[in-house]
């Protein structure tokens, strides 16, 4: 809602109340119709202001309305109706002004701004774009290059910002008094005004066009953002208006902004963890954390020193081999400096000191090993920790699969041991699984889902299971990529059908990008490959493809050795080729094996990477190791380059049809009965049978099968 005072004197006062952001919701839309028009009938009010609630002005339409019927007051007249009164109206704004908020603001006559306030447009980010006027208005008063910049991005900004583009009247510190009345509002009106283009507005619109197309990979709303200050720059406002009213329409009606709008609420869902203890983020104390150590510093221990440093806390930084410690000692103080400088901080917080000596991280309240992955050398480090570290201290791992509770059963507190893993480069990347085995105390899940927070991660809780929920999903669809190259396709081929979906990168590029030698080093592990294992393409009673593991045998490890399943200009290059190499091999390797090449369908490719990687989730759901739908989303979105657009591999099998996706597993684990990972999961067949639910029903439903004991 919306409420009215009459500051001492003229001015009228409306304040937006609907916690926690004072979204526009129907009711909020109806209150500021009903006090503006209350505002214009009070002979005493000689101007209005418009602001919100606790210190935030507005955080935009209100998201939840999207998925039902529309009701109440539509926000584009709404708006129109202030910029037309005669009164003078200012917007007042706090916290935020975001979507819908600044568009609001943008049809006031004044705009007065805290200086920390945020500002933007992110509705492209929910598939949509600034639909209330706002891709006509912004462009008339920031110009057409400010503007496409700030809406096909959703970039915010700081008040600072905007006041150079004159955006604001007034940036202060506090927001005590406007003073408005008595000018003529004519040139206040934004929608009444040219839009500022620059001379070569053709080419800056198609250059435009051309790096949204590439950036957003399939993404619909960052053209349409792009077509609608097309019509900014060179339609009167009213069709401008017309064309942002058909541009949102198509684009609400995708299921592209559906994906985008389940993806917000999920990335805020996963941060509502609960544990299959009971245990959950509104009943755990977490610990804050100012003093950690990281053991081993190869690339991801690296990241970690540098994520922590940003956040301020100090950090021990231990090596044991000399010459890692002092190519780190080197190396990790200039990638703190420069992360500091790409996030505007004039120091970085944290202090770093460097070591060879594990005993010196007696002193510190967490420790993340990040060593080796090998399980004797974790299992080590783990019982020198337990010995040297004061009692209290949480011990977190960064394996990417290794099983926690073994780590843990080594330590004199098991509770306080928890997985950390991070994603590779870790002060980048924003996804954190943080994995609790089954002796984990809910105060070590809390601490090491609060301090990803604080580091700006994604925190995901997931179970402990071997490669926990992304790598474990990962694997089935690594899988079906090696066998689709023995049925007849081309890392290319495999590589443009997943790119055209939407991810960054195939899997053969991402493979070579991470490293070959990383998954041979597992399957060695884990005795797939390696001496003394017979060279047959089943193993372990599944189907099995050795592959990968000749391409590594021929010194192939990816990029670093400037050879992989493509080839790059030498060692550490970047730029990816075909290589005639790789097609010669895989006819060999058909040829010994007596497979013949077949043409392989996109769809089949598609259908047989991403339904092994769902099944793998459905499967991932049932065993508990995830809460719910959202959480794998959300690691898949944050942590494995999936296509935010479609929403996350669970999202999608929804959006696909549950019915489809079973059938089709079906007929592929039909045609494959050697491999199990196609094999429908009983979690996936028991959705259909109960008639597909919405992916928010997930949840209920497997708690109420589980208590049925049906999964
Ligand atoms: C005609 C169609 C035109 C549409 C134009 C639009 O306005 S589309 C919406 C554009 N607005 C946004 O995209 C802003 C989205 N919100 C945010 O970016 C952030 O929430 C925030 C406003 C910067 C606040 O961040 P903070 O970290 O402080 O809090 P949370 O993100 O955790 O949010 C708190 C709770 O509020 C819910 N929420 C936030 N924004 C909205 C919204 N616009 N509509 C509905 N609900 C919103 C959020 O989900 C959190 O809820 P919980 O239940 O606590 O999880």
């Amino acid at each position: 809602m919306a409420t009215y005072s009459r500051l001492p004197g003229s001015v009228a006062l409306i304040t937006l109340q609907n916690p926690p952001v004072n979204a526009l919701s129907a009711a909020v839309r109806q209150g500021i119709v009903d006090t503006v028009q209350r505002a214009l009938k009070d002979p005493k009010v000689t101007s209005v202001v418009i602001c919100g609630q606790n210190g935030k002005f507005c955080g935009g339409a209100d998201i939840r309305e999207f998925a039902g019927p529309m009701l109440g007051p539509p926000l584009v007249p709404m708006i129109h109706a202030i910029e037309a009164v005669d009164k003078p109206v200012a917007a007042a704004i706090e916290g935020v002004a975001l979507g819908g908020g600044l568009e609001l603001a943008l049809g006031c006559h004044y705009r007065i701004a805290h200086s920390k306030a945020l500002l933007g447009l992110p509705e492209v980010t929910l598939g949509l774009l600034p639909g209330a006027g706002g891709s006509q208005r912004l462009p008339r008063l920031i110009g057409l290059t400010a503007a496409l910049d700030l809406i096909t991005t959703g970039r915010q900004h700081d008040s600072s910002f905007f006041s150079s583009l004159h955006l604001l009247c007034v940036c202060s510190q506090s927001i005590s008094s406007v003073c408005v009345s008595g000018q003529s509002l004519d040139s206040r009106r934004l929608s009444t005004l040219p839009c500022p283009c620059p001379p070569d507005v053709d080419s800056l619109l198609d250059k435009t066009m051309v790096k949204v197309r590439q950036r957003s990979r399939g993404a619909l709303a960052p053209v349409a953002c792009v077509q609608a200050l097309m019509a900014a720059a060179s339609l009167p406002y009213t069709q401008g208006m017309e064309k942002e009213r058909d541009l949102l329409t198509t684009l609400f009606n995708s299921g592209q902004a559906r994906a985008l709008q389940y993806a917000f609420f999920s990335q805020r869902v996963v941060g509502k963890w609960s544990l299959p203890s009971g245990a959950s983020w509104d009943n755990s104390a977490a610990r804050t954390i100012s003093k950690a150590a990281v053991i081993g510093l190869g690339t991801m221990g690296r990241g970690i020193v540098v994520a922590l440093a940003l956040t301020g806390i100090s950090v021990v930084a231990v090596e044991t081999q000399e010459k890692q410690l002092a190519e780190a000692s080197q190396v990790v103080p200039a990638m703190l400096q420069r992360e500091a400088g790409r996030r505007s901080l004039a120091t970085p917080p944290g202090v770093i000191s460097f070591s060879s000596n594990l005993q010196d991280v007696c002193e510190v309240e967490l420790v993340i090993e990040a060593v080796f992955e090998d399980m004797s050398l974790k299992l080590q480090v783990f019982r020198h920790l337990t010995s040297v570290c004061r009692p209290g201290t949480l011990l977190c791992s960064n394996t990417s699969g290794l099983d926690i509770d073994r780590l843990a059963a080594v330590t004199q507190s098991p509770g306080l041991v928890v997985g950390m893993h991070f994603f590779a480069p870790a002060h980048v990347m924003k996804l954190l699984e943080v994995v609790y085995g089954p002796r984990s105390s809910p105060e070590a899940v809390a601490t090491a889902m609060q301090l990803g927070k604080r580091m700006g991660k994604v925190s995901v809780a997931v179970g402990n299971c071997p490669g926990f929920v992304g790598n474990r999903m990962l694997k089935p669809y690594l899988e079906q990529a090696n066998f689709l190259l023995e049925e007849g396709a081309t890392p290319q081929q495999v590589d443009e059908v997943l790119e055209e979906f939407g991810f960054p990168m195939g899997v053969f590029r991402m493979s070579d990008l991470s490293g070959l030698d990383v998954g041979w080093r597992i399957r060695k592990e884990a005795g797939l490959t390696g001496p003394g294992v017979e060279s047959t393409r089943t193993r372990q009673g599944r189907r099995y493809s050795p592959l990968p593991d000749q391409v590594c045998e021929a010194g192939r490890l990816g990029q670093k050795t400037g050879r992989g399943w493509y080839q790059y200009d030498g060692p550490g290059g970047r730029v990816a080729r075909s290589d005639h190499w790789v097609n010669i091999f895989l006819e060999a390797y058909r040829a010994e094996h007596g497979l013949v090449a077949r043409s392989i369908a996109p769809e089949e490719i598609l259908e047989r990477c991403l339904y092994a990687l769902i099944n793998e989730g459905f499967n991932i759901l049932q065993d508990a190791m995830a809460a719910g739908p959202e959480d794998i989303d959300a690691i898949y979105v944050f942590g494995y380059g999936w296509p935010r657009h479609h929403g996350g591999p669970m999202f999608h099998a929804g959006q696909v049809g549950l019915g489809r996706i079973l059938e089709r597993l079906q007929h592929h684990h039909h045609n494959h009965p050697d491999v199990p990972h196609l094999k429908p999961s009983t979690l996936l067949r028991r959705l259909v049978a109960v008639g597909s639910p919405p992916v928010q029903k997930w949840r209920e439903f497997i708690n109420k099968e589980r208590v049925h004991s049906q999964l």
